[in-house]
C-alpha cells in the first residue's frame, strides 16, 4: 500500500503543485489520478519514487517511510512508465528492457533472459528484442516501456499517461493488455491520465484532482460516476456519465428468452449454434443477413444497450463463452436493467454526494441490496475481461 499523509509540494518559484494530500493507494489495485492539466498528478506520482521531494508531509510505500530509503535504490524498486515510452534510442529493445536488472547486478545473461520473457508477456514477438526503438510503432514502444518497468518484478508500478500518444484502437488494446497483466501480476499501480474513459476502464479507484493539487474526490469508478462530489467533478466526468456507469455493469442478470421464430426476424445459426446473422423474412431469400453482435454475460450493459438500439430486431443475441447461442434479451429488459443498475449505484436525484475521502474504508458502498438487480450485474465488467466488447 502507498500512503500519503498531509503531503504538500511547493516548487521554488512559488507554485503549489500539491496541497495537504492524504490518501491511500491500495496494494494490488490500480489507482488512477485524473484532473485537468497542471493539477498536480505527475508531481504526486513522482513523489512516490522520490523524483520529486515533498515540501512537507510523509509518504509510505509498503509500510516504510520513503525518506528512510536511498532515493536511487527506491527508484530501482519501483517500475516507471511514461508517455512515448522513454526508451534509450541507441540500445536494442532487449537491452532497454534489461536495464534495471543489469543495474541491480543480475548479470547479462540472466537479465537478457528475463527481458526476452517479458517481451513475450507484453505480447511482442521474440525477434522484437533485436530491433531498436525507432523500428517499432508507438504502441509497440509502449509495450516495451511496460516490459522495462516490470523487468525487476517491482511490487509498485507508476504509469504517467503511458498510452496518451497512441491512437484509440491501439490504446484500447494496451488497456486490455494492462488489465490482463494485472490479473496475473497483481501490482500496486498508480496511473495518471487525462482520459475519463481510460480511468473508468482501468481504475479500481479514481482520484480526481483540482488545480493546486487538491484532491476533490477519491472513490471507486461506479461511485464517482453515480455520485460526483460537486459540479467540478460532474463537469470533469462529462455529459455521458450515465452511459459510462453502464460500462461498469455486466449483462449477466438480464433475462433471456428463446430466439424469436415466425416473426419478421429469424436468427440464423451455424452448425455449432453460433449466430451468423438475422434473416429478414420480409426480404427476398438472397438478401444478405443482417449482422448480429452476439454478447456474453461478461459484456457490459453499455454494449447491450448499444446493440439493442442498433439492431432493428429489438433483441440482443446472447452466447456462452464458446459463442453458442443461449437466448435473446429484449430491448425493454436491457433498458429496465440499465435503470436498475443506475438506481443500485445511487444515482437517484437527491442522493447526497460524497466528498474527498482519504481512506478507502471511509467510502460507503452503494445500497445495492434493495434493487432488483443481481450482484453479477453490478460487478465491474473490466474484471471479467470483456469490458464493452462483443463476442465474436
Ligand atoms: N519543476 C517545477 N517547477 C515549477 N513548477 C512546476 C514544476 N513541475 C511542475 N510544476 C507546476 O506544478 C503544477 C502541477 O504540475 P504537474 O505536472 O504535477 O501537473 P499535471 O496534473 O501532471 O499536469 P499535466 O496533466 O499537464 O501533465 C503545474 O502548475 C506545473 O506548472
Amino acid at each position: 500500500m502507498i500512503r500519503f499523509d498531509a503531503v504538500d509540494k511547493r516548487f521554488p518559484n512559488g507554485t503549489t503543485a500539491v496541497s495537504r494530500l492524504t490518501m491511500e493507494m491500495p496494494e494490488g489495485g490500480i489507482t488512477v489520478l485524473v484532473g485537468s492539466s497542471g493539477c498536480g498528478k505527475t508531481t504526486t506520482l513522482r513523489m512516490i519514487n522520490r523524483m520529486v521531494e515533498p515540501t512537507s508531509g510523509t509518504i509510505h510505500v509498503g509500510g516504510t517511510d520513503i525518506r528512510s530509503q536511498d532515493a536511487a535504490e527506491l527508484r530501482r524498486s519501483i517500475g516507471y512508465v511514461i508517455q512515448q515510452a522513454g526508451l534509450f534510442p541507441h540500445r536494442t529493445i532487449l537491452d532497454n528492457v534489461a536495464t534495471v536488472p543489469l543495474l541491480l547486478g543480475w548479470g547479462r545473461r540472466k537479465a537478457r533472459a528475463r527481458a526476452a520473457e517479458l517481451l513475450e508477456t507484453v505480447g511482442l514477438a521474440a525477434d522484437t528484442g533485436r530491433r531498436y526503438p525507432h523500428q517499432l510503432s508507438g504502441g509497440q514502444q509502449q509495450r516495451v516501456g511496460v516490459a522495462r518497468a516490470l523487468a525487476a518484478d517491482p511490487p509498485v508500478l507508476l504509469m504517467d499517461e503511458p498510452f496518451g500518444a497512441v491512437d484509440p484502437v491501439v490504446r484500447t488494446q494496451l488497456q486490455d493488455e494492462l488489465l490482463r497483466l494485472q490479473r496475473e501480476l497483481n501490482k500496486t499501480i498508480v496511473f495518471v491520465t487525462h482520459d475519463v474513459d481510460e480511468a473508468v476502464r482501468l481504475g479500481d479507484r479514481i482520484a480526481v484532482f483540482r488545480t493546486g493539487g487538491h484532491l476533490v474526490q477519491y472513490a471507486e469508478p461506479a461511485e464517482l460516476l453515480a455520485r460526483p462530489a460537486d459540479g467540478f467533478v460532474a463537469d470533469f466526468l462529462g455529459a455521458e456519465r450515465g452511459l459510462k456507469l453502464l460500462s461498469l455493469s455486466t449483462l449477466a442478470g438480464v433475462p433471456q428468452a428463446t430466439a424469436p421464430e415466425g416473426g419478421r426476424w429469424r436468427l440464423v445459426l451455424d452448425g455449432s449454434r453460433s449466430p451468423l446473422g438475422w434473416r429478414d423474412n420480409d426480404a427476398t431469400d438472397d438478401a444478405p443477413l443482417l449482422p448480429v453482435r452476439a454478447l456474453r454475460d461478461t459484456d457490459s450493459l453499455l454494449a447491450a444497450l448499444d446493440e439493442s438500439v442498433a439492431s432493428p430486431t429489438g433483441v440482443v443475441a446472447r452466447v456462452d463463452a464458446d459463442g453458442v447461442l443461449t437466448g435473446v434479451s429484449s430491448r425493454d429488459d436491457i433498458h429496465d436493467h440499465a435503470a436498475a443498475a443506475h438506481r443500485a449505484a445511487g444515482t437517484a436525484l437527491g442522493v447526497p454526494a460524497t466528498g474527498a475521502t482519504g481512506s478507502p474504508a471511509a467510502d460507503t458502498a452503494p445500497d445495492a441490496a434493495s434493487e432488483a438487480v443481481s450482484a453479477d450485474a453490478v460487478a465491474p465488467a473490466k474484471h471479467a475481461g470483456q469490458a464493452g466488447g462483443g463476442a465474436s
